[in-house]
């Protein structure tokens, strides 16, 4: 017996970052919104916790204790006093280390997947807190749709959406490091008061009406001029897709992926193959959002 659940990855609509919290963490104002590009989590009973992965990514992810999916395993069998006896394969599609929460939608998966198979029943709410428990990015990996995330971005509140939104990534060459670019945004702003981080009037007047040219005028990333400072080479990527057509083109949450709005379906291919043709990515993907959370297949 197996359990599969498919789980979507993240743009960063808004990203408003404060200043460094006592804890090392940032108060954020993160208006997330799910994409349809998936990772899909299979569970099933085995004789100890193991972690195999397929995909292009595959060779970066770590196949130990230390991924977030067998992460979450470990603490769902902690609370109900039971072993984490299953093999999670992780099928990827999200580019690993790419800001787009691959490694969290992985943990919100095994976690939904393994409470279906083991039966324990766990409310939403103790799902929610094991998510949060797990990374900041992780509850809204579980929820998908659209949602605001307060505090370092655990805390969330639904947002409802008037449309779809089409999105083309541009999907760089290696990572970058997520405590790397909240370290860059410190050292940039060394001496400066950091205002406390609002949601966007704009941002989310625009979501609620499904209107992409609204979106394209309010959208904003604080980590972008971290993640452009420690690379720098994403500048080109930004102003090959914006001048290929994109209505904006900003850096997904700490980057280096790159996040382009277009019109429409049409417009995304388009400023795919501007992309890829000009060589600023190693791969160019079209997705639609907001789609639905983590949901058992
Ligand atoms: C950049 C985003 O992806 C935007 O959604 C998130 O803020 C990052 O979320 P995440 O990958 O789930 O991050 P976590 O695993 O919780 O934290 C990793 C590291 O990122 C930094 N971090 C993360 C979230 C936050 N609000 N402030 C931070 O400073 C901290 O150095 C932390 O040690
Ligand atoms: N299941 C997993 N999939 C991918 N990476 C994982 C996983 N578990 C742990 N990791 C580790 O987490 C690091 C970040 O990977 P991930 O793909 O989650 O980054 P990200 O998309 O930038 O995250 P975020 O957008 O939440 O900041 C990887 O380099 C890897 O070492």
């Amino acid at each position: 017996m197996s359990v599969t659940v498919r789980v979507p990855a993240k743009v960063n609509v808004q990203l408003a970052v404060g200043g460094a919290r006592p804890d090392g963490f940032h108060d954020l104002a993160n208006v997330f919104l799910a994409v349809g590009l998936y990772d899909e989590v299979t569970v099933s009973p085995a004789d100890t916790l193991r972690v195999t992965c397929e995909g292009p990514d595959a060779s970066q992810v770590p196949l130990d204790r230390t991924n977030l999916a067998a992460r979450a395993v470990e603490k769902l069998a902690a609370r109900y006093g039971r072993r984490a006896d299953v093999h999670i394969h992780i099928a990827k599609d999200i580019p690993v280390a790419g800001g787009m929460a691959g490694g969290s939608a992985d943990g919100a998966g095994a976690l939904v997947a393994c409470d279906a198979l083991w039966g324990t029943g766990a409310s939403r709410d103790e799902l929610l807190e094991i998510c949060a428990e797990l990374g900041s990015d992780v509850p809204f990996s579980l929820v998908g749709g659209a949602a605001l995330g307060t505090g370092r971005g655990e805390r969330l509140r639904v947002l409802e959406v008037g449309g779809s939104f089409h999105w083309v990534f541009a999907v760089a060459d290696g990572g970058l490091s997520t405590p790397a670019v909240y370290g860059e945004f410190d050292r940039l702003n060394e001496g400066v008061s950091v205002p406390e981080p609002v949601a966007s009037g704009g941002v989310l007047a625009a979501l609620a009406s499904g209107d992409a040219s609204a979106l394209a005028e309010a959208v904003s990333n604080d980590l972008q001029a971290a993640a452009l400072s420690l690379r720098p080479s994403l500048a080109s990527a930004l102003a090959v897709g914006v001048d290929g057509g994109a209505l904006a083109g900003i850096v997904s949450g700490s980057g280096p992926t790159t996040a382009f709005l277009v019109a429409d379906a049409e417009a995304g291919g388009k400023v795919a193959d501007a992309l890829v043709g000009a060589g600023v990515c190693r791969a160019a993907r079209v997705a639609v959002g907001p789609v639905g959370g983590a949901v058992v297949v």
